[in-house]
Parts: structure tokens; sequence; C-alpha cells
């Protein structure tokens, strides 16, 4: 059912998605009207090059660019004729649509839709195959919607490895502002405050800060786009953020630190409200090795080199590396079964493994 597809925008997502699909054997074809992240996506394997009039309609097409750019695309996508079937992955869902019917797009055979996987880096150069393993993929069908169209649409979301959901477009905006925007919001507030900081503080920051503010490295301009196309809703979830923050301040003001534990409680009590935090149905099945690595040239390039001796592919790499301390810790990420020769072999090469 999903045999070719066109990703409009070769950026994080579209990329993302295009590999994914490639994976299953769909033939992609990509456009994007910046040329050279047309070209990092064809050169990282993604699909090929969109040509100026395609022979054929491609089974769908993903309309994967900034919130307000995505009606006049995906109204530029329909009057080419690209595809039998149209839908997007913008973070918002009422004004993407209200915009798009205003426009005269085709609501037949457009289903919004909104992939629940994401980083906090841009373009095909962030991309990845696996992005969409395991998360929820919001389909927003509208009462135009053909269900043939809906039924496409679910097919890609499966292909890219993710669980469809249906729901309203406003029942989505009202629970991405809880799950996901302003949480956005409240990671650069706290992320904000580190401007405030010296290098002795900053030099103190562990893994709990990195985690609470690690959405906040977005893409400011992405991100004031989704959060104004969902104003309301976030503004809502804000003002309780807020409500919280004052009250816990208060109760310290008072020298009644008492009074925030009822806010550490219903902390904790929403935590262990996400979905897949117990099992492994949510998170990527790689393995990861952290490894203390000297602060000094060539030492990553050893570190991957003797990786390479292991004949252990790193599947990814994250760096945490205080400034001024002369060690940092990289943690590597790689298949379950290559775990341990990967452990053994860099410990007898004298790197520090911890897994
Ligand atoms: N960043 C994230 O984690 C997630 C983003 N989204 C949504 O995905 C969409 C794309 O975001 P990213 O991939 O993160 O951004 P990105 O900046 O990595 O990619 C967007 C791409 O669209 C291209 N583009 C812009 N206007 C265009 C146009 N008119 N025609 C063709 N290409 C155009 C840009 O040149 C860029 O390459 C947004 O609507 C965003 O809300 C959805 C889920 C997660
Ligand atoms: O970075 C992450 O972990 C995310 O969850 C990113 C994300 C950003 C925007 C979306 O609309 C959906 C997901």
């Amino acid at each position: 059912m999903v045999e070719s597809a066109v990703v409009v925008g070769a950026g994080l997502i579209g990329t993302s998605i295009a590999l994914a699909l490639g994976r299953h054997g769909v033939d992609v074809a990509l456009s994007d009207r910046d040329p050279a992240a047309l070209r990092l996506a064809c050169d990282l394997g993604a699909g090929r090059a969109l040509p100026e009039a395609p022979a054929a309609p491609a089974d769908v097409a993903v309309i994967a660019v900034p919130p307000s750019v995505v009606p006049a695309a995906l109204y530029d996508a329909q009057d080419r004729g690209l595809a039998h079937v149209y839908t997007d992955v913008a973070s918002v869902k009422t004004s993407v649509i209200t915009w798009a019917e205003a426009l005269g797009c085709d609501l037949a055979s457009y289903v919004p839709g909104h992939p629940m996987g994401g980083r906090e880096k841009q373009g095909p150069g962030a991309a990845r195959a696996d992005l969409f393993l395991g998360r929820s993929w919001a389909l927003c069908p509208t009462a135009k919607t053909d269900p043939t169209a809906v039924e496409t649409v679910t097919r890609l979301a499966e292909l890219c490895g993710a669980d469809p959901l249906l729901v309203d477009e406003a029942a989505h905006d009202r629970a991405v502002a809880l799950v996901s925007h302003a949480p956005h919001a409240v990671s650069a507030a706290v992320a904000a405050r580190l401007l405030d900081g010296d290098a002795t503080a900053l030099a103190l920051a562990g893994q709990g800060v990195r985690d609470m503010t690690r959405i906040a490295g977005g893409d400011p301009d992405l991100w004031v786009e989704i959060l104004g196309h969902n104003a309301g809703p976030v503004a809502a979830v804000l003002e309780r953020v807020a409500a919280d923050l004052s009250a816990a301040a208060a109760a310290l003001r008072s020298a009644s630190p008492g009074g925030v534990g009822d806010l550490l409680e219903r902390g904790r009590a929403g935590h262990a409200r996400i979905p897949g935090k117990h099992g492994a149905h949510r998170t990527p099945d790689y393995a990861v090795l952290s490894v203390v690595i000297p602060d000094e040239p060539g030492a990553l390039g050893r570190l991957f080199a003797a990786a390479a001796e292991a004949g252990v592919n790193v599947e990814d790499v994250r760096i945490d590396h205080s400034p001024g301390l002369p060690l940092g810790v990289a943690q590597l990420s790689v298949v379950p079964a290559a775990q341990e020769r990967l452990a053994r072999a860099l410990t007898e090469s004298g790197w520090s493994v911890h897994t």
C-alpha cells in the first residue's frame, strides 16, 4: 500500500521518515527549498531528488516543513499532483488544518499527522531511521478525510516503527501542550537561568540538569512557531506550572520547606503516569557504555578506533564534558549483543568503562 513516497522538507523529521521508509524498500523522492539540505539528505541515502515533473503520483506525500509553511507546501504538492494521499508532521494541528482549508487544499486526501519522536537538533544531519521506533504518531483526520487515506498514513506510521493514534485536532493540541510544548518552555526557563551561573556552578552540572534542559537546545525559531500556533492550551499549562512554582518559592521563603512536599509528591505521581517508563517497548534497544575520556586531542579518535578494532559499530555517541575538568564521559550506544565484547576490548586496552 505504501511503495512510493515523496517527502517535502528534507530536515530532521523528513529525512528520518525517508530513512525509515527506505529500510522497507519504499521508493522515496525528496525535495527541499534549501539545496544543501536536499543534497545532504540524498548523500545520507534517504532517497533521490524529486524531479520537477514526476512521471507518476507517489502513494503518499509527507509535508515535513515548519508549521506556518505546511498549508502552502501542501497546496503546492496537491496542485502538482505529487501523490494520491498527503500528510504533514507539524507539531500543531488545529491552526494548520484551518489554514489549509482556507487556502483551498483538498481535505479528502489530506491526513493531518504528528509523529511524537524528535530531537533537539535540526537538519538532515541529525536524522535517524529509528527516530519514531515505539513512539506514538497522532493522526487527526477531519470529517472530510477519505478513510482510505487514513489507512495509507496509518501504514506509513507503522513502517516507521510508530504506534498510530487517532485523535481529533483540538484534543491533540491540548495533549501536546501538556506533554511537549509547555515542557519545552519550562526546560528553556530552567536553562535560561544557567546564564547567571559562573564557571564553578556550571562545572558542577550533573545529569539531572542535562536531562531537564536537553530539549531547550531546540531551534528557537521553530519553537516560537509551535508555541504561537498552540498559544491558548500552552499558556493554560504554563499558568498552572507557574502557580506551583510560586507556591514552592513562597513556602521556602516562609521557612516552611515542608510546603514543597505536596508538589514533589504530585510530581513523582505525574512522572509515574508516563507510559513505557518500565517497559522496553518505548525505548530504542541499544545498550549504553560510558567511557571516561581524557580531554586531549585525538582521545575520541583513539576510542572509535578501539571500537572498530573490536568489530563493534557505534550506533550513537553522546559526550558529557564539564569545561575546565580534565576528563569527560563518552556514552557509546551499541546493539546489546555487542555490549560485553566492546566493554572487554576497551577495558583490555586501558579505557575506564562503565556499563
Ligand atoms: N524537531 C522535532 O523534534 C519535531 C518536529 N516536528 C515537526 O516537523 C516539522 C519539521 O521540523 P524539523 O524537521 O525539526 O525541522 P528542520 O529545520 O530540521 O527541517 C525543516 C526543513 O524544511 C525545509 N523547508 C522549509 N520551508 C520549506 C518549503 N516551503 N518547501 C520545502 N522545504 C521547506 C527547510 O529548508 C528544512 O530543511 C515541523 O513542522 C515540526 O513542528 C514534529 C515532531 C518532532
Ligand atoms: O526531543 C525530544 O525528546 C522530543 O520529544 C522532541 C519533539 C519535539 C517536537 C515534537 O512535536 C515532538 C517531539
